[in-house]
């Protein structure tokens, strides 16, 4: 197929964008560089420099598309409660100007990165697709807008749409010699927040709350390999039908403390990593945990790498390499 690939520049798009190029697909990977990088940028794939809102002038009726996977946007949910206005344009407006184009260039297949975050507090354990939608943080509920827009658009106008609500990522893609990880700048995730203090790049982390209704007063979330998801991109992007907007989960479908996060990283570093309490994050749920049952069972998706030990193994691998340049 000939793919566009938005945000091909981040950590989750470079990951599919390497993996879409090895099954044979022809990429253009269109990203601003907001906050990606040009160093993880598939050298065999094209890469147009623009803003999502402009897509239009790559996505021209005659450019041929067969599909879109749609990963740009802001992903902070802390900052979002912060700059709400910056996230509803960047995730959301940009995302309905993407569809027009899509829509006008009659490109047949979208496959969008939507999120756990669209369900806010679940009232059930592990979340179905069916729960209730009530978004904590204005990121989530920036995605979950956009997944509405997918919902009409595939039902009026034909699009085989798909929504991954991804849980927490985590890892690295590891193969061959080839390394490709997360690089946030500034990086707010929990786990290469920890491996910056492995690594002694920071004295300590802070532990956002611990008065939370969980085992150890901290956020319980549930983690995916990143190569596992991206592998259900490339399944999602055949499974997808035209006039139908699926929708599935991606997690692993156990649940972990911030603390136990932790604990692993210390196993797998040999580091102390200190911690200290400091104040919940607003915005934050308390328990995100997924139920992947329809993923497995409509895509086929099985992941390859479901234990924290893998996954936080490969990020710090992948953080000796390219962080600290030890490879
Ligand atoms: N990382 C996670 O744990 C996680 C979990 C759930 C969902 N997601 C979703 O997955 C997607 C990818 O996340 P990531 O961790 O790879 O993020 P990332 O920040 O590493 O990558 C995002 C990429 O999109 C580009 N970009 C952002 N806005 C743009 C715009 N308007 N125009 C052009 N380029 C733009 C950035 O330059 C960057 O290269 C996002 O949509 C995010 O919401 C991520
Ligand atoms: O220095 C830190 C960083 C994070 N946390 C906590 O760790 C947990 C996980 O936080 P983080 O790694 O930032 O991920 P989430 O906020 O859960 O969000 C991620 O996972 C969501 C899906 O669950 C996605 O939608 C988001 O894009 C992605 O950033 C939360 O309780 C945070 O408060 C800390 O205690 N200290």
């Amino acid at each position: 197929m000939k793919l566009l690939v938005t945000g091909g520049a981040g950590y989750i798009g470079s990951v599919v964008t390497r993996m879409l190029l090895d099954a044979g697909h022809r990429v253009t990977v269109l990203d601003d560089l907001r906050t990606g990088h040009r160093a993880a940028l598939a050298p065999d794939a094209t890469h147009v420099e623009l803003p999502v809102h402009e897509a239009a002038r790559v996505l021209t009726p005659d450019a041929g598309f067969d599909g879109v996977l749609h990963f740009a946007a802001l992903i902070a949910a802390g900052e979002s409660m912060v700059h709400p206005e910056r996230y509803w344009h960047a995730n959301t407006v940009s995302s309905i100007a993407l569809v027009d184009a899509v829509r006008a260039a009659r490109v047949p297949r979208l496959v969008f990165s939507s999120t756990a975050a669209v369900y806010g507090n679940p009232v059930e354990l592990p979340i179905p697709e069916t729960a209730v939608k009530a978004p904590t943080n204005t990121y989530g509920a920036t995605k979950l807008a956009v997944d509405l827009v997918l919902t009409s658009e595939a039902t009026a106008h034909d699009l085989a749409a798909v929504s991954l609500r991804y849980f927490n990522v985590a890892g690295a893609y590891l193969r061959d010699g080839l390394a490709i990880g997360e690089r946030h700048d500034p990086e707010t995730h929990l786990i290469p927040i920890a491996l910056d203090v492995a690594a002694g790049r920071r004295e300590k982390l802070q532990l956002f709350g611990d008065d939370y209704p969980t085992v150890d007063g901290t956020c319980v979330r549930d983690y995916i390999h990143v190569a596992d998801l991206a592998r259900a991109h490339l399944l999602a992007l055949t499974a997808a039908v035209p006039g139908r907007h699926r929708i599935y989960n991606l997690g692993n479908g156990s649940g972990f403390t911030n603390r136990q996060v932790v604990d692993v990283v210390r196993e797998v570093t040999g580091h102390p990593v200190p911690v200290e309490t400091a104040p919940r994050r607003e915005g934050d749920p308390a328990e995100l945990v997924a139920s992947s049952a329809l993923a497995r069972q409509e895509l086929g998706w099985v992941p390859e790498k479901p234990t924290l030990t893998d996954m936080v193994g490969d990020a710090w691998a992948f953080y000796r390499a390219h962080v600290l340049g030890q490879s």
